[in-house]
C-alpha cells in the first residue's frame, strides 16, 4: 500500500508524504486536537494548520539524514513552524537513529548569510557551532519536536539492528501565516517537501495568507 506514496528524492532511506490524504484515520490522528494544542502552544500562536506528514523508515543498510532546517524546505513566510517526530517503532538512543538536534539554530540568523556554513550544513559535524543534542531512548508513541528552523539529522541505524526504524513526523503552521512572496517561492518549489504544496500552491497569490482546505486548521482546544 506505502509503495504508491513513496517519493523518490536524493534521501538516503525511505520517505512517504501526506499520508493523512489518503487515509480517514491517519487525517483523524494527524488533526487531533492534542497535537494541534501543543504546536499552537509551543508556538505561542492561537491555532495552527497541518501542513504536511511524512513517515520515515529507516533499515540499517540506509544513510544517514543530512543537516537540514524543515521550514527551508516549506514555502511559508513565516517562523511559526513546528514539526512533531513519532516514534513508531523503540527507538534507542544508540544506534536507534533517533533525530539530533543543533541546539539554538532556530535562532541563528546569521546561518544563512554564511555562504560557507549554508554549505557546511549539510555536512556532518555541525558540533563547532552548536551543541548537539541527541534524542534519548524513545518507545513507540513517544515524541520529540522540533521548531521549523531547528538544525536537525539522524545518523544511519546500527548495521545489526533486526528491524526499520519508523516515525511518523507531521508539521504545523500558524493559522495566520503567509505563502512566501513569489522570488523565495521560486527557490523553495525545487526542494524535496514541494510534493506537500504543488496541489494546491498555484490556488494562492504568492504573498498572500495560507488559506487552503488542504491546509486544515486544527482545533484550538484539547
Ligand atoms: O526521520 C528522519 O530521519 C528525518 C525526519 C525529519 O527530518 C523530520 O521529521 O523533520
Ligand atoms: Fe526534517
Amino acid at each position: 500500500m506505502l509503495q504508491k506514496y513513496h517519493s523518490t528524492g536524493k534521501v538516503k532511506f525511505l520517505q512517504y508524504f501526506n499520508l493523512h490524504r489518503h487515509s480517514t484515520l491517519l487525517r483523524k490522528a494527524a488533526l487531533s486536537p492534542r497535537l494541534g494544542f501543543w504546536a499552537a502552544r509551543l508556538l505561542g500562536v492561537s491555532q495552527v494548520r497541518l501542513y504536511q506528514d511524512a513517515l520515515f523508515m529507516k533499515y540499517p543498510r540506509h544513510g544517514p539524514t543530512r543537516w537540514h532546517s524543515d521550514l527551508a524546505l516549506s514555502p511559508f513566510d513565516t517562523n511559526a513552524f513546528v514539526t512533531v517526530w513519532l516514534a513508531l517503532t523503540p527507538v534507542p538512543a544508540k544506534g536507534g537513529a533517533g533525530l539530533r538536534f543543533a541546539r539554538g539554530s532556530h535562532r541563528d540568523y546569521t546561518l544563512h548569510y554564511h555562504s560557507d556554513l549554508a554549505e557546511s550544513y549539510t555536512q556532518d559535524d555541525l558540533s563547532s557551532r552548536y551543541i548537539i543534542q541527541e534524542s534519548s531512548d524513545l518507545e513507540p508513541g513517544d515524541a520529540t519536536w522540533h521548531h521549523g528552523w531547528t538544525l536537525h539529522a539522524a545518523l544511519p541505524l546500527d548495521r545489526k539492528a533486526r528491524s526499520p526504524r519508523v516515525a511518523w513526523a507531521l508539521s504545523f503552521v500558524a493559522s495566520d501565516a503567509h505563502i512566501l512572496p513569489d522570488e523565495s517561492l521560486s527557490i523553495v518549489q525545487e526542494a524535496e517537501d514541494s510534493v506537500s504544496f504543488r496541489p494546491w500552491i498555484c490556488k494562492i497569490r504568492p504573498g498572500s495568507r495560507a488559506e487552503h482546505a488542504m491546509l486544515p486548521l486544527l482545533p484550538a482546544e484539547p
